[in-house]
């Protein structure tokens, strides 16, 4: 593959004959302008408020795509049905005060934005985003987990090579991803690469509870195709959609730009949630877009 496909996205996210075609083959489909500016200024205000309203005090939980440390952490085990805060390694002391001012420390934010805060509710529901979901075939889409990714200027970390489906299995596997872009994101501020058509392979791992404690276990040792990978530069606004089983990854942000973006998996109601998965919501019952 020489340059990924990328489409100017539909109004009411209804996908044409060669966007679907697109997203079969590729297992991912940039729509470029799919989120109105208006929209990605509004999350971006309001994630500022919501940092602003963190309180760094509380222990920073640090998180990382490639140790998985945050795993021994209740602030994140709990963080599926909640409003949570977790900071890059680069931002703490050894002594495990944060290094930087918090809005510049935080990795992300996660993972229930879209039902507990009305900004984050408004635009995930939206009617875009609904004529998405139903396009891509989840009948009954259930919008399981957010998170704003700041992916921070110089400090913002890599995320290695993963499927979705390891961290939000269903069976059979359902999960999609709704990535959006809300600063221009490229090579050097760290947008998202994939490996196209890698979704046509089996589930590599999954992150789940095994005797009380949260464990990555290989479920197949396939290797990642040896499809070399693409590189998905998007402008704000884009939404790059995943398939669940989609290779992806991102690198470091080696530059002095952020590179903000909100990402929103859903799942279809039909398949059956794994109770042994990490995000579990006891308390917040998993809603549609209505
Ligand atoms: O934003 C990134 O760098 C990675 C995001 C990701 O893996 C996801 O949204 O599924
Ligand atoms: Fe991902």
């Amino acid at each position: 593959m020489t340059a990924p496909a990328r489409f100017a996205a539909p109004a009411d996210g209804r996908l044409d004959a060669a966007m679907r075609a697109a997203y079969a083959r590729d297992g991912f489909l940039i729509l470029e302008g799919f989120v109105p500016p208006a929209d990605c200024d509004a999350l971006q205000a309001r994630a500022a408020e919501l940092v602003d309203a963190f309180d760094p005090a509380e222990t920073p939980t640090v998180f990382s795509a490639t140790t998985q440390e945050h795993a021994r952490d209740a602030y994140f085990r709990e963080s599926g049905g909640a409003i949570r805060f977790f900071c890059e390694a680069g931002a703490v002391d050894p002594d495990g005060r944060l290094a930087v001012p918090k809005a510049l420390a935080l990795n992300k934010i996660g993972h229930a934005l879209h039902d507990l805060d009305p900004v984050f509710d408004r635009i995930s529901r939206s009617e875009r985003f609904a004529g998405l979901a139903a396009a891509l075939d989840l009948a009954a889409p259930l919008l399981l987990q957010s998170m704003y990714i700041f992916k921070q200027p110089h400090i913002g970390g890599e995320v290695d090579w993963h499927q979705d489906a390891t961290f939000l299995y269903t069976n059979p596997s359902s999960v999609v991803g709704f990535w959006l872009a809300l600063d221009d994101a490229d090579i050097d501020n760290g947008c998202l690469w994939a490996i196209p058509g890698g979704h046509s392979g089996p589930l590599r791992r999954r992150f789940h509870y095994a005797k009380g404690a949260l464990t990555m276990a290989v479920v197949n040792d396939t290797p990642w195709p040896e499809t070399p990978p693409v590189a998905l530069p998007v402008r704000r606004g884009s939404v790059i959609v995943l398939h669940g089983l989609l290779p992806h990854a991102s690198s470091a942000n080696r530059s002095a730009r952020p590179r903000h973006a909100y990402s929103l998996h859903l799942i279809d109601g039909r398949a059956a949630y794994a109770p042994d998965n990490w995000l579990q919501r006891p308390t917040l019952p998993l809603r549609g877009f209505i």
